[in-house]
């Protein structure tokens, strides 16, 4: 099974201390009372899945693809999924569709986007958790995530597997502010306040979760500077070489 078994689940601990306070303070966890409930619904899905296929489901194959705010995932992604029969899940792009449906959680996540801050892992991994249920691809392209160690550990934690590969979006600062501040897209983050702050929480908090998969061999760094289709040849080339 790849995913892991909830009795499994309920023993880990929530994250580790060192985990939580890698990505920022915790005065924004997620609420006590908000994780029996998560915990619930998962002990209900694994209840189903071992009714209707034995209790084995077949694991996706993961992408996770980073780089610093404005280096081209949201492009280069939209390509790979057309070309390459992904599911595209932006993790961005699920944090604002709970900003949009009003939920209260929706609030406290747009309270955290204005300042270019991370937000509650538990509440970015259960989403996306319910994205890659919802969606059932087979291969999936998960955009923007993990941003930090704690969004990487909540993730092994709760879905309970490990990305198949890792690319990274390399791109010098100076460029990536010239693209977000003509990006146009009426974002809240999207102005040269907010713009700095994400740099530096880039920096900080998600270089070291490129570097850990270095180490393990899974990060594939591609150059981002030139036209999108040019950088979208070496990102055909890598993915033609994948054995998928
Ligand atoms: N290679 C490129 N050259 C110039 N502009 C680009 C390139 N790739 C993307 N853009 C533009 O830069 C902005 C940020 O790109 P996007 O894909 O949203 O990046 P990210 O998801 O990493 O923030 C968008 O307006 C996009 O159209
Ligand atoms: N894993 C994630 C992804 C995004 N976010 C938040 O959402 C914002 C926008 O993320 P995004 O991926 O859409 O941004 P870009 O890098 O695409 O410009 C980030 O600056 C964070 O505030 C997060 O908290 N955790
Ligand atoms: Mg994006």
């Amino acid at each position: 099974m790849w995913r892991r078994r909830v009795g499994a689940l309920l023993r880990s601990p929530r994250t580790s201390s060192s985990a939580s306070s890698a990505c920022q303070s915790r005065r924004h966890h997620l609420l006590p009372s908000e994780e029996p409930l998560a915990l619930n619904r998962l002990a209900r899905l694994f209840t189903s899945q071992a009714g209707s296929d034995g209790g084995d489901t077949q694991k996706p194959f993961i992408a996770f693809v980073l780089g610093g705010p404005g280096s081209g995932k949201g492009t280069q992604c939209t390509k790979i999924a057309s070309d390459f029969g992904f599911a595209h899940l932006s993790a961005g792009d699920i944090l604002r569709h709970e900003i949009a449906s009003g939920s209260e959680k929706g609030e406290l996540i747009l309270e955290i986007i204005k300042e270019g801050r991370i937000v509650p892992s538990e509440i970015t991994v259960e989403l996306i958790r319910k994205a890659m249920e919802m969606n059932n691809a087979k291969r999936v392209l998960i955009d923007g995530f993990p941003r930090c160690e704690e969004n990487r550990i909540a993730f092994e934690r709760i879905v309970g597997t490990e990305p198949d590969i890792v690319i990274f979006f390399d791109c010098p600062e100076d460029e990536m502010v010239k693209r977000l501040l003509g990006r146009n897209q009426g974002r809240v983050d999207d102005n040269i306040e907010t713009i700095k702050k994400r740099l530096k929480v880039f920096e900080s908090l998600n270089i070291p979760v490129v570097d850990y998969y270095s180490s393990r061999g899974k990060v594939h760094k591609i150059n981002a500077t030139g036209t999108a289709d040019e950088i979208f040849e070496a990102v055909r080339r890598l993915f033609s070489s994948l054995r998928l």
